[in-house]
């Protein structure tokens, strides 16, 4: 029986780092929102069936009406309400998303992900059963105590920049969440899914190579960024 893909497209953010008045899934991007160009990668990719949004409750409305409508984002099967946590919202979703084999998690700030890192993370994940698109670290990144002094310089050679998609087999990782939930999640500091089934289940997660494009936006300088990357990668027309 054909395997059945879905995708979780994260928009349920507040966007504090941006200090902007319109959330920042939501700011133009040459005519059209920053979302829009995630959820379009997934409604072209050939193997992902479905896509789960996730969004605040008050902004279903909008990204149905005027995202998913307007652009006719066939595969986007329901738009749903996130949670105060990234990891949280995601929760959500991996209960919204009922039955399929595998499930790919991504940022709706982040619009570069390509078809390229959909395959390799597809092929990846049909392999490993866990995996997360990634880059090397291109600075050297050093531990800090509270006073800001310098502790420890990281092995460079090491030290992998995570992005998103990040793609499970379903069973797995909404096990891990789920076993997560019955305990102290607060105070766990999770801020990838990865971290999630690493932590919970003792799970290897394999690195797949990602892209430098594939930016999070999170401060208002990416935006400068993404406005380059969008005609660097001939996406205004899409
Ligand atoms: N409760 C949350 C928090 C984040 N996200 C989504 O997760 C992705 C990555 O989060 P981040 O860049 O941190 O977005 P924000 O939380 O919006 O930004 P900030 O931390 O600056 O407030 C974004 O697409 C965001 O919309 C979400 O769905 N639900
Ligand atoms: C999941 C993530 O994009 C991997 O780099 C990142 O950890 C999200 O962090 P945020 O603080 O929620 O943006």
């Amino acid at each position: 029986m054909k395997e059945k893909h879905t995708a979780i497209v994260l928009a349920a953010g507040s966007g504090k780092r941006m200090h902007s008045q319109v959330q920042k899934q939501y700011m133009d991007l040459f005519g059209k929102p920053v979302l829009y160009y995630a959820l379009r990668q997934f409604e072209e990719c050939e193997f992902i069936d479905e896509v789960i949004l996730v969004t605040k409750k008050d902004e279903i409305a909008y990204c149905r009406e005027k995202i998913v409508e307007v652009y006719h984002l066939q595969k986007v099967k329901d738009i749903i309400e996130g949670g105060e946590e990234r990891y949280l919202s995601v929760y959500n979703a991996l209960k919204a998303a009922g039955a399929c084999d595998y499930i790919y998690i991504h940022d709706g700030a982040r619009p570069f992900v390509d078809q390229e890192m959909l395959q390799r993370l597809k092929e990846a994940v049909c392999t490993y059963g866990a995996c997360v698109a990634a880059v090397p670290s291109k600075d050297t990144l050093k531990l800090a105590d509270e006073a800001l002094f310098a502790k420890e310089t990281l092995k460079r050679s090491e030290v992998w920049n995570i992005q998103t998609p990040q793609v499970f087999a379903y069973p797995d990782i909404l096990g891990a969440y789920e076993k997560m939930m019955q305990e102290d999640h607060t105070k766990m500091g999770i801020t990838d899914d990865a971290m999630v089934l690493e932590k919970m289940e003792g799970q290897k997660v394999k690195l797949v190579e990602g892209s430098y494009y594939n930016i999070k936006i999170t401060t208002p300088e990416d935006l400068d960024i993404a406005e380059i990357f969008v005609k660097k990668c001939n996406l205004q027309e899409n």
